[in-house]
């Protein structure tokens, strides 16, 4: 690009930036010395390609969706958690929004995640072990007790039974009074991931993307600030991806949805704001910022110019990071504090929307609230003592930073294509009736080739830390120090035994034949092709449980089973 065109750019920045709203903060260095809002080349300086980088705030959004960075706002502190009971959960929550958390995200328990009551045979054990357990509204209306839903923003972590578990949420905010066209927040429902790699399925693919296309029409329609989707590339990391295979995955998958709301007609400048991502910040510093700016610029380019939408606000990927489960070690625990800190500030430099650090014991259990509060006090130190919210996209312009996000970028995009010739295998003639890439997913699902992909990644990375290639402290370099104390963080038995005797009082308490018809409803509703939303809700205003909705789901529509693979 030429000196005058970078010029041109920077006056159009600059006039976004002084008109936008700034946080009333100290945006100087430590020593007292002015910064400006973001940088650029030097006036005068061409730079070849410096349209695929740009300004903050513009197309393709390498740099980050704002004019201001983190000046306009800073990310939001949305620490994931939830244990026992509603009631337990309930108070971490108000200890988290009492210490400066800017949004909560609901952790599941097991049986919640599987669509399981805590009384079925197959929850034994597990009743509020890794999250908390969710049983009908009636828990949601705890969970969120002096809560204000229509204020807070609230993330919830559940796929195979997102949809029922959604309609929970809504009764609880129903019955606080809150209006539910206001209610803004996050549910992850992103069913592809967990065929790819998590595992916490419920239904066969294609009707289970039925009821999606249901809950984005629904949100699209009455809670237009709601994101029915938090498209996750975490879980593809955490399962042993590189980083451009989670990206690229994580794109697909997006795309995919895009592809479902534009088969059953909606308008893509409508529901594409809807589409979340969440993402993985591994230890692997430059790797994992390049990764971010890559996500923001490929999504971008393909949202416009393969999709067709015209808004900013639909071209923008807007992410939430969790720094890396696996990078943890349960040796030296201490450490993870400082594994944790780096990775948060990779994402932070990448312009994550929304960050959770994980807490320095969850090798081992659940953070205890001791540790639960060091992690988010890591978040504190990087947004108000280093300086790191100052500059939008400060890393922009270094030689290694853009190559990196180039590469990461390409490799990215030779992924897409051998998702979409998996595609055309799977229907030579003729198209999948959502998609191209849709059609190549839902075969790399079926024929496992995405885990066969994922497998040889992570057994490729388990060798080279066998061999020491790969090194990590405490584990094969610089082992054998003390190991601390920890207080570790322990679940009651008591919580599944009390658990089950609220369920059965519950149970005891509503009005049966209110439960039936609000069933029957909905399964008309899966049978006739009308949206499902309306009849679910009213069966959870009429305490059905996430067992009973989900199990009426499974008979009619059939439970997945995995690909054998070798
Ligand atoms: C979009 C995100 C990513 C973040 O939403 P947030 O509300 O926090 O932030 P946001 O939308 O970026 O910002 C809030 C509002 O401020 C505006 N805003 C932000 N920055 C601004 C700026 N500089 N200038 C002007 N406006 C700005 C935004 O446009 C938005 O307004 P408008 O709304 O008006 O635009 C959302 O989807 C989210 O919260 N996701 C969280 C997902 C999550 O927690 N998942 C947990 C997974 S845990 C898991 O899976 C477990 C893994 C495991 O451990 O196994």
């Amino acid at each position: 690009m030429d000196a005058e065109a970078i010029a041109e750019g920077r006056r159009r920045w600059q006039a976004r930036y002084d008109s936008a709203q700034k946080r009333a903060a100290d945006f100087t260095t430590l020593s007292g010395d002015p910064v400006e809002p973001a940088y650029g080349p030097r006036p005068g300086d061409t730079y070849d390609g410096f349209e695929r980088i740009g300004w903050p705030g513009e197309y393709p959004f390498t740099r980050g969706l704002y004019p201001t960075g983190y000046r306009g706002r800073a990310w939001t502190i949305r620490q994931f958690a939830g244990f026992g009971n509603a009631q337990q959960t309930n108070e971490r929550y108000k200890m988290i929004l009492a210490a400066g958390g800017g949004g909560l995200s609901v952790a599941f328990d097991m049986p919640t995640l599987m669509g399981r009551d805590s009384d079925d045979p197959r929850s034994l054990g597990e009743v509020g072990h890794c999250g908390v357990a969710i049983d009908s509204a009636a828990d949601m209306e705890i969970l969120f007790q002096d809560i204000p839903l229509g204020e807070v923003t609230t993330s919830m972590t559940i796929s195979g039974p997102a949809v029922p578990v959604f309609c929970m949420y809504l009764v609880a905010a129903e019955r606080q009074g809150a209006d539910p066209a206001v209610l803004n927040g996050t549910l992850q429902t992103d069913i592809f991931k967990e065929y790819i790699a998590q595992k916490e399925w419920l239904f066969t693919p294609e009707p289970h993307l039925r009821l999606i296309g249901d809950l984005m029409e629904h949100c699209a329609r009455d809670i237009p600030a709601y994101k029915p989707l938090s498209v996750s590339g975490y879980h593809i990391r955490e399962a042993g991806s590189t980083a451009a295979q989670e990206l690229a995955y994580t794109l697909a998958d997006g795309f995919g949805y895009v592809e479902l709301g534009l088969s059953r007609g909606m308008d893509v400048d409508v529901f594409a704001p809807g589409l979340s991502f969440f993402f993985d910040a591994h230890v692997d510093f430059f790797e994992e910022i390049a990764k971010f700016r890559a996500a923001r610029r490929i999504w971008a380019r393909w949202l416009r110019d393969v999709y067709g939408a015209r808004s900013d606000k639909a071209q923008w990927l807007r992410f939430h990071t969790q720094t890396a489960g696996v990078s943890l070690t349960a040796q030296q625990p201490y450490n993870n504090v400082v594994r944790t800190a780096v990775e948060a500030l990779a994402a932070v430099l990448g312009g994550t929307n929304s960050l959770h650090t994980n807490a320095l014991d969850e090798t081992l259990a659940l953070p205890s609230e001791r540790a639960a509060e060091i992690a988010l006090r890591t978040q504190q130190v990087l947004m108000e003592e280093t300086g790191v919210a100052n500059v939008a996209d400060p890393l922009g312009g270094s030689w290694y930073i853009e190559q990196l996000t180039d590469r990461i970028e390409a490799d990215a995009e030779k992924i897409f294509e051998r998702i979409k010739e998996r595609g055309r295998l799977a229907h030579p003639d003729e198209q999948h009736p959502i998609g191209p890439m849709t059609s190549g997913i839902l075969r790399g699902i079926e024929d496992g080739w995405f885990t066969g992909e994922i497998a040889e990644s992570a057994f490729r990375y388990q060798r080279s830390l066998e061999k020491g290639d790969k090194r990590v402290v405490g584990v094969n370099v610089a082992e054998g120090s003390v190991t601390e104390d920890l207080e570790i963080l322990r679940v009651s038995h008591e919580v599944e035994r009390d658990q089950i005797s609220s369920l059965a009082r519950r149970k005891e308490a509503r009005d049966e034949g209110a439960v039936r018809s609000a069933l029957d409803a909905m399964l008309s509703a899966a049978r006739d092709g009308s949206n499902m939303i309306g009849p679910m809700l009213d069966a959870a205003r009429a305490e059905a449980t996430l067992g009973e909705i989900c199990g009426v789901l499974r008979d009619e529509w059939g439970v997945y089973t995995e690909p054998p693979g070798f």
